[in-house]
């Protein structure tokens, strides 16, 4: 982050909605940061937050290994507010008590405010707030009032009357309808913060960090044609200029014309040194006889870094790679506090001995963000609104062991998904569209013919930012003609199914 830049820090407790409060902090133009709960107080005042917010978890705070945090950070004087376990904490830790809640409370909740100031300053009487807690506070600490109660939870909102807060709802979700004024109130009434970061001013800090460290030294930029390594390209390439060489790696992993309309976009639309590598032998080589999504996963990961490194040496000395990892590329892949679901290639899937630093600018942000910043700076609509397409590319959807014959057929049934959605005029509105070959073969009769061959999946999702999903409700004349069409037309498939199945509990990808 940049030095005196206003911003708040998100204390991570391993809640479901960590990420969600960064975004609803950056919503009020405010920058936001997310760190593990147990990130020493030093780093965390280094940082000079405006605030700090607790989030929730799935610990109880008497349980034996319960997250704490610094408790000297309660004397610093910088406004806290802790939302559900983060307010346990809080009450627990300065001498109140946790217990577990008679009644737990999940989902919504009517919320009565006894003090209108404060946190709910300007908002009504009665309000409609999300739970998701089986403890409740049972007596606060010293100094600490009640603001807010419901019919379950007497103590649903507390306060010391100066700079600690803390609420057993979830102001974060859009399920709180007045969720962002009670979080303004905080941000604003409570911490004084101004609100002046903006995606412009992102991007110029970017521009500025990335040209302090860099320097006059070189850096790659590892570019897919996708809008997050668009962007963090064009980034980096404003704060370096010829100093920076784009890298598009064809894996053999593509999807039809992909390479060709990737490089000719490129040299297009931007002037920037651009490589295309066709190491599609390479990965294919060792991606043979494996099966295991996370070795495959793993394998393209350090792949990807051998043949950045082997352009590298082409080009001199290069100490920097910049790539476009985002948010939920990281939580995904594992964190202190956050389970391994997959292995994103570019953060997970990293070789222990990675030669180059990385720069990452989009880390923190959501795909959504992204999207933004990538307006800000000119992008075309066209990337800027393209479906995200993985690093493993078709490795991941292939499932099983990945062949050019089975890459073929995807690659046709997937072009044909894809022509029919567009055809529809649903691309839009659709968080991802594809096709998935998946590893089961079974019994059609085409032309009178026993056919024996592969089951194609169709999945289609909506989403705000890939963290969560629902399947798409697509019109059966639609899924009829793709289903036709791939029978039809690429040989080696005799079965269409369609995936409805919402993340949770599935993942977007198969795997
Ligand atoms: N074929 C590729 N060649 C070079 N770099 C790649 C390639 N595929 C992925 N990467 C790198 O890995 C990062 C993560 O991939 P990811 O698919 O999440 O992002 P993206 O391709 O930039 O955007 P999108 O999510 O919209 O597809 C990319 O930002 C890029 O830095
Ligand atoms: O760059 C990437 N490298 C990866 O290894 C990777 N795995 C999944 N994805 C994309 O991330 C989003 C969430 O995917 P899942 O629901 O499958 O976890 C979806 O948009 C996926 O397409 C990846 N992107
Ligand atoms: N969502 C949460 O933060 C839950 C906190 C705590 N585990 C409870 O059930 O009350
Ligand atoms: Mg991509």
């Amino acid at each position: 982050m940049i030095k005196d830049q206003e911003n708040v820090i998100v204390l991570d407790f391993g809640g479901q909605y960590s990420q969600l409060i960064a975004r609803r902090v950056r919503e009020a133009n405010i920058y936001c940061e997310i760190l593990p709960y147990n990130t020493p107080l030093d780093e965390i005042l280094s940082r000079k937050p405006k605030a700090v917010i607790f989030s929730g978890g799935p610990a109880s705070v008497y349980s034996e290994n319960a997250p704490v945090c610094d408790k000297r950070i309660f004397d610093t004087g910088i406004p806290i507010l802790g939302i559900c376990y983060g307010m346990q904490l809080m009450c627990h830790m300065l001498g109140g008590r946790v217990e577990p809640a008679e009644t737990p409370e999940y989902g919504r909740a009517e919320l009565m405010v006894d003090e209108e100031d404060g946190i709910f300053s300007g908002l009504e009487k009665n309000l409609t707030v999300w739970m998701s807690h089986g403890d409740s506070i049972i007596t606060l600490p010293e100094g600490f009032r009640t603001l807010a109660r419901t019919k379950n939870t007497p103590h649903a909102a507390i306060g010391n009357g100066r700079n600690l807060f803390g609420v057993q709802f979830h102001p974060e979700v859009a399920h709180t309808p007045r969720g962002k004024e009670i979080l303004n109130n905080f941000l604003f009434g409570i911490a004084g913060c101004i609100g002046s970061w903006s995606m412009k001013a992102f991007v110029e800090e970017q521009i500025q960090l990335i040209r302090q460290r860099v320097g006059n030294r070189k850096a790659l930029c590892a570019l897919s044609g996708g809008v997050d390594s668009s962007v963090a390209a064009l980034i980096a390439h404003r704060a370096l200029g010829d100093n920076l060489t784009c890298i598009f790696v064809d894996h053999g992993l593509l999807r039809k014309d992909e390479a060709r309309k990737v490089v000719e976009t490129f040299k297009d639309k931007f002037h920037m040194n651009l490589i295309a590598v066709d190491a599609s032998d390479r990965f294919l080589k060792r991606l043979e006889g494996v099966t295991d999504p996370e070795a495959k996963r793993r394998i393209i990961g350090e792949e990807f870094i051998r043949v950045f490194e082997d352009e590298a040496k082409k080009l001199g000395k290069i100490d920097f790679l910049v790539q476009g990892t985002l948010y939920p590329d990281v939580i995904e892949s594992g964190t202190q506090t956050a389970a391994v679901i997959k292995t994103h290639h570019n953060v997970g899937g990293l070789p222990q001995d990675l030669n180059f630093e990385l720069i990452e600018p989009l880390r923190d942000l959501f795909k959504d963000e992204v999207r933004r910043v990538g307006l800000q700076l000119g992008l075309p609509e066209e990337i800027v609104y393209r479906h995200p397409f993985p690093g493993p590319g078709l490795a991941v959807r292939v499932l099983g062991e990945v062949t050019r014959e089975k890459l073929a057929i995807l690659r046709e049934a997937d072009a044909i998904v894809t022509e029919e959605v567009k055809k529809a005029g649903l691309y839009g509105e659709l968080w991802q569209v594809f096709a998935v070959l998946t590893d089961v073969k079974s019994v059609g009769v085409m032309g009178d013919e026993r056919t024996y061959a592969y089951t194609v999946a169709i999945r289609a999702v909506t989403s705000e930012d890939g963290m969560t999903a629902d399947w798409a409700r697509l019109p059966y004349d639609l899924l009829d003609n793709m289903s036709t069409r791939i029978v039809n037309e690429v040989p080696g498939v005799n079965r269409v199914v369609y995936d409805i199945t919402s993340k949770p509990p599935a993942t977007i990808e198969w795997e």
